[in-house]
């Protein structure tokens, strides 16, 4: 289904900003003016409210819209247990994801993820790592996804578990949400909130990627600190979808002859019910709880003028905070070219252990301080350097950056790395362990089984 030029224009009239309150209407007149809910909304419509927090939370955390529907969600018959699309989603008891993981102190490096044909979005998303439990609202997971077709035109996905951060490395996706479309192409990234439904469409063949579901809190811009007002992602480079809908229903929620099918993921297990009426029938919404997009190119990456290779988190693009100011259930940092000038330094990352999990993939390009190729660092796969592992450029890259003549280079044209860093020790799935047989064997012993000794007792 390639898009037209016409459909592009209708489609993707986004409204720009990070945190908005937006108003957005597909039929004027379809919001009520200075009313929520009056006795009978505008055009016939039905009022439901969407909560993103509790009703309490805070001003400035207080995250809800109001969607002016067709019929209410609620019009569809019971949920049942979907037998388990793949094994890292789907199902329930001893075999549900999160309490088979497995926590592993050595480096973990996946060679790229396979493409499916016969999947879909949905079907195609697997858990690889994560920790907590979206029960208790703690925690997030890291999955990556394959998917070689569209969602059916009569389908919508939604997550009670978490926001999805979509970080799409090849193929393109048209996401149809209940409050308008995205256009989501390798470079860009989104985030769908907890409970919005959406539909993954392919229009431009098979899509490869990875997400992160957070099951706690939710992103925020980081602070910019003594950087000052501007810099990193600017708030004004967010874009969230403006209305659009489809009018496919009966007289009531329960006559009407066309079949929608809701797929829920709730507690990482997937329920689906078969409804009457298109779940996409929102016609006008208003708030501050809506799926957005981001084009990675217009992060403002900040770095050192002068010596020393500054902590990563000067590549923040997205920080989803835990209750303790500066320590997150995940960042989302990127690794965007850019200028090295730095004197004296030591230019690619440090050798370290960090307190923090690192979880990184390769959306294009290659990453400095490691080797790609077959077997190395490579767009599609993944690494994971977990609390307290130790990690740091390959022996080679190492001899190379601390022989190199420091003058000033750009790094990564062409690249993009990025990291899902985690306060929790994260656990790897059976999936992402076993089943999806791409953990690279030998992985720590290639990159780092050759550091030489540099020491000598007295300095020439
Ligand atoms: O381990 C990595 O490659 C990610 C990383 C990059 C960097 O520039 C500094 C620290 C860090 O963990
Ligand atoms: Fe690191």
């Amino acid at each position: 289904m390639p898009v037209t030029n016409f459909e592009f224009k209708e489609k993707y009239q986004y409204r720009n900003g990070f945190d908005s309150y937006f108003e957005s209407e597909a039929v004027p007149g379809a919001l009520p003016v200075g009313h929520n809910s009056p006795q009978k909304p505008p055009l016939g419509l039905y009022a439901e409210k969407l909560s993103g927090t509790a009703f309490t939370a805070p001003r400035h955390e207080n995250k809800q819209s109001w969607l002016y529907r067709i019929l209410p969600a609620c019009a569809h018959p019971p949920f049942a247990e979907v037998s388990a699309p793949n094994e890292s989603l789907g199902r329930g008891g001893a075999e549900h994801p999160l309490r088979k993981l497995h926590h592993i102190p050595n480096q973990l490096r996946w060679d790229p993820f396979d493409h499916e044909e016969d999947t879909d979005f949905v079907s195609g998303l697997h858990m690889v790592a994560g920790a907590g439990d979206p029960t208790l609202k703690q925690g997030c997971a890291m999955y990556v996804y394959a998917a070689g077709r569209s969602m059916d035109e009569r389908s919508a996905f939604y997550s009670a578990d978490g926001d999805l951060l979509v970080v799409p490395q090849e193929g393109v996706l048209d996401i149809k949400t209940e409050m308008g479309w995205l256009l989501v192409r390798p470079m860009e990234i989104c985030v769908i909130p907890r409970g919005v439904r959406y539909q993954v469409r392919l229009p431009a063949g098979p899509a490869r990627g990875y997400a992160l579901e957070l099951f706690q809190g939710r992103f925020v811009l980081p602070e910019l600190g003594p950087i000052g007002s501007n810099g990193l992602a600017n708030a004004r480079d967010f874009q969230a979808p403006v209305a659009s809908f489809d009018e496919d229903c009966g007289e009531t929620a329960f006559d009407g002859v066309n079949e929608y099918a809701v797929t829920g993921k709730f507690n990482n297990v997937l329920h689906r019910t078969v409804q009457r009426h298109t779940p996409f029938d929102v016609v006008a919404w208003h708030g501050n709880y809506y799926p957005y997009k981001y084009d990675l190119g217009r992060f403002n990456t900040i770095g050192t003028i002068s010596f020393d290779h500054p902590d990563p988190s000067i590549f923040t693009v997205l920080s989803a905070p835990s209750d303790h100011p500066g320590t997150s259930i995940a960042d989302f940092v990127i690794f965007p070219p850019r200028w090295l000038v730095g004197e004296d330094t030591f230019r690619p990352p440090w050798y370290h252990r960090n307190t923090m999990s690192e979880f990184m993939g390769l959306i294009q390009g290659g990453y400095d301080a490691k080797k790609g190729g077959k077997g190395g660092f490579v767009p599609g796969g993944a690494s994971l350097h977990n609390v307290m592992s130790g990690h740091g450029p390959d022996a080679e890259s190492y001899e190379g950056a601390r022989n190199a003549e420091l003058k000033p280079a750009k790094v990564g044209e062409g690249s993009c790395a990025f990291m899902f860093e985690s306060c929790l020790m994260v656990g790897v799935t059976d999936w992402g362990l076993k089943t999806c047989q791409k953990v690279q064997e030998a992985y720590s012993e290639h990159s780092w089984g050759s550091v030489k000794v540099h020491w000598k007792k007295t300095s020439v």
